[in-house]
């Protein structure tokens, strides 16, 4: 059945097929049986006739008339629709041809009763063992036989037979039961043209009973079937299409008004949901457009379908343009984008420099309940501000105000990293230790801002005298350490001395002043820790203002008895000042 074939027709298709196999065994059940009821009255009919026939016959043969017998026999021969009359001997051979028995019966009965035929011939009609014959002269009974005629019709033959009665006996002597046979040959010409015009009225009173069902069918299918599933189909396709506030019309209280009220409950809480879904959407919208972050968003052909008024004014592209770009493009970086959704959505926001803004991206995949990709996202958000603020906090955090060097946390986070890896790599860690001399007399005679600008002076020079991997720290007031990696005891006084000769050969607005220094390094000197460290530095900065100031002091354990390692200037920093 072709697919799309509408309901109505498939319904009265199958309808259509169903009567008419109903009706056509019906009409074939019906005509065969009245048929068959046609022949065999007809059967019937003839058959009393021939047997009536041969009665006739026997009567007639008995009142010795045998030539009436024949004659008659010669008669009904030209009557319609019999096509053939015999009267057989039984042994198939037709009687009243010859003077066989007209000699037997002259015999017996001793005169010339009968007077001979002139001419004679032998007429044999059924062979002797024909089953008909003897059936028929075996058992005394009508035999009815069907044949194929010549014209296309059935012939339907009798064999009759004439009984042996005793009267017989006194011509033809004792004998069998039966005497001869008559054969009479009808045609059922008449009778199957009857039985053709009866199949004719009965096909057209099919057609007529086919062609009356199909169309009350169909008029009643499309009443109650079809045209409210129509409705229905109809109804759906007007949802599907966008219409939820389109109703189908119920007009019965059936299935299928069932199903119509199913309908429209199904839409109306449809249209609930969707009306809730489309605010939340709404609301949805208003929030992206307005949000300070870039969304962009694409579906899972990896088109994109919304990019927000954010996302334009970060990336500095239209919508359009970003749209046309694609996803991978937006920060015309397609490896890096590739990579953040390789990893299956980034959990982590990725920050990055574009177009001199330092913007953070979260670029996700976006994945449905079945895990399959339903699209991706990116959430920018531009950072630069915080990023500076935070890069602040940190050198403030890290750093001295006054002189920009680091402070003294930075050291001791500094100085504990570089003690462990010294500790684990086995090289040299030195530390640098001063502070400036006499500089409360300084402060007082001079001011505290001017100590400001000494401190401030001090300050570069120290961080000039130091490689650009050392470390130089304001330790507190007018105190600096110096962590120099890599630099053994003699190394790190080489600088302190540098530093120190370049401080007193310096003036500030006019003024000099002088530091005193300490110098400590591990392993050369045993110490357990970075404290340690700084301990024997200060030990030696110690010695250094003791033995006199502007001068530097290496922090080693005294051999017995003897003083300390000094370098420098004038024993007493008062002559340093000026
Ligand atoms: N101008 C200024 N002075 C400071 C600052 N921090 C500390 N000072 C001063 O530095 C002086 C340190 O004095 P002292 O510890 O007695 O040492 P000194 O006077 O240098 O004596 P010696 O170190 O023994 O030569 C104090 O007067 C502090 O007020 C600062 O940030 N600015």
């Amino acid at each position: 059945m072709n697919k799309n074939m509408r309901i109505r027709y498939k319904i009265t298709l199958a309808v259509g097929i169903a009567v008419t196999t109903v009706l056509v065994a019906m009409a074939v059940f019906f005509t065969y049986f009245q048929e068959q009821s046609v022949l065999k009255q007809n059967e019937r009919t003839m058959e009393k006739l021939t047997e009536s026939v041969a009665q006739g016959l026997q009567a007639v043969m008995l009142a010795g008339s045998a030539d009436i017998a024949e004659s008659y026999a010669d008669r009904l021969k030209k009557v319609t629709d019999i096509l053939d009359f015999r009267i057989l001997r039984i042994n198939g051979d037709e009687a009243f041809r010859d003077n066989k028995t007209i000699e037997d019966v002259n015999r017996r009965r001793g005169d010339e009763t009968f007077a001979p035929r002139d001419s004679e011939m032998h007429v044999p009609v059924l062979p002797a063992n024909d089953p008909s014959l003897l059936a028929s002269v075996s058992e005394g009974r009508t035999i009815a036989v069907y044949e194929p005629g010549q014209d296309g019709h059935r012939n339907l033959t009798f064999l009759a037979p004439i009984k042996y009665a005793d009267a017989c006996s006194k011509c033809h002597g004792a004998s069998g039961k039966v005497r001869g046979v008559i054969k009479l040959t009808t045609s059922l010409a008449a009778v199957e043209r009857d039985i053709y015009e009866v199949r004719q009225y009965a096909i057209g009173g099919l057609a007529l009973a086919l062609a009356a069902t199909m169309l009350l069918t169909g008029y009643m299918l499309g009443r109650t079937v079809v045209e409210p599933l129509e409705k229905v189909t109809n109804a759906m396709a007007r949802v599907s299409g966008g219409d939820l506030n389109h109703q189908v019309p119920i007009h019965s209280r059936d299935e299928l008004g069932n199903m119509a009220s199913s309908f429209n409950r199904m839409t109306s809480e449809l249209k609930t949901t969707y009306d809730g879904l489309r605010r939340e959407q709404d609301k949805l919208t208003t929030i992206i457009h307005g949000a300070g972050e870039g969304i962009i968003v694409t579906d899972n052909t990896g088109e994109i379908v919304l990019v927000n008024p954010a996302a334009e004014r970060l990336l500095e592209k239209s919508a359009s343009q970003i749209a046309t770009d694609g996803f991978r493009q937006i920060l015309d970086n397609e490896e890096q984008m590739r990579e953040w959704l390789s990893e299956g959505g980034s959990r982590e926001p990725i920050t990055t420099t574009y177009k001199d803004r330092v913007l953070q991206v979260f670029a996700s995949t976006i994945l449905g309940n079945d895990h399959n990709v339903v699209g991706s996202a990116a959430l920018l958000r531009d950072i630069t501000e915080e990023k500076r603020l935070e890069d602040e906090l940190r050198r403030l955090s890290t750093t001295d105000g006054l002189t920009g060097l680091f402070n003294r946390r930075h050291l001791d986070n500094t100085l504990d990293t570089e003690y462990n890896r010294a500790a684990r790599t086995g090289t040299s860690l030195a530390v640098v230790m001063f502070d400036i001399d006499h500089f409360k007399k300084f402060n007082d005679t001079h001011g505290h801002d001017q100590g400001d600008r000494v401190l401030q002076a001090v300050a570069h020079n120290f961080r000039d005298a130091l490689r650009k991997y050392d470390l130089a720290c304001r330790y507190g007031g007018e105190e600096f350490v110096g962590i120099l990696p890599n630099t053994t005891l003699d190394g790190a006084y080489s600088v302190a001395e540098r530093l120190r000769s370049d401080i007193e050969a310096s003036e500030v607005d006019g003024l000099k002043v002088t530091i005193s220094l300490g110098v400590a390094a591990f392993p050369q000197l045993a110490v357990v820790s970075p404290e340690g460290l700084i301990e024997a530095a200060d030990a030696a900065l110690y010695r250094s203002k003791a033995q006199g100031r502007n001068r530097t002091t290496r922090a080693e354990p005294p051999p017995a008895g003897s003083g300390p390692d000094q370098a420098g200037g004038t024993p007493d920093a008062d002559t340093t000042q000026l």
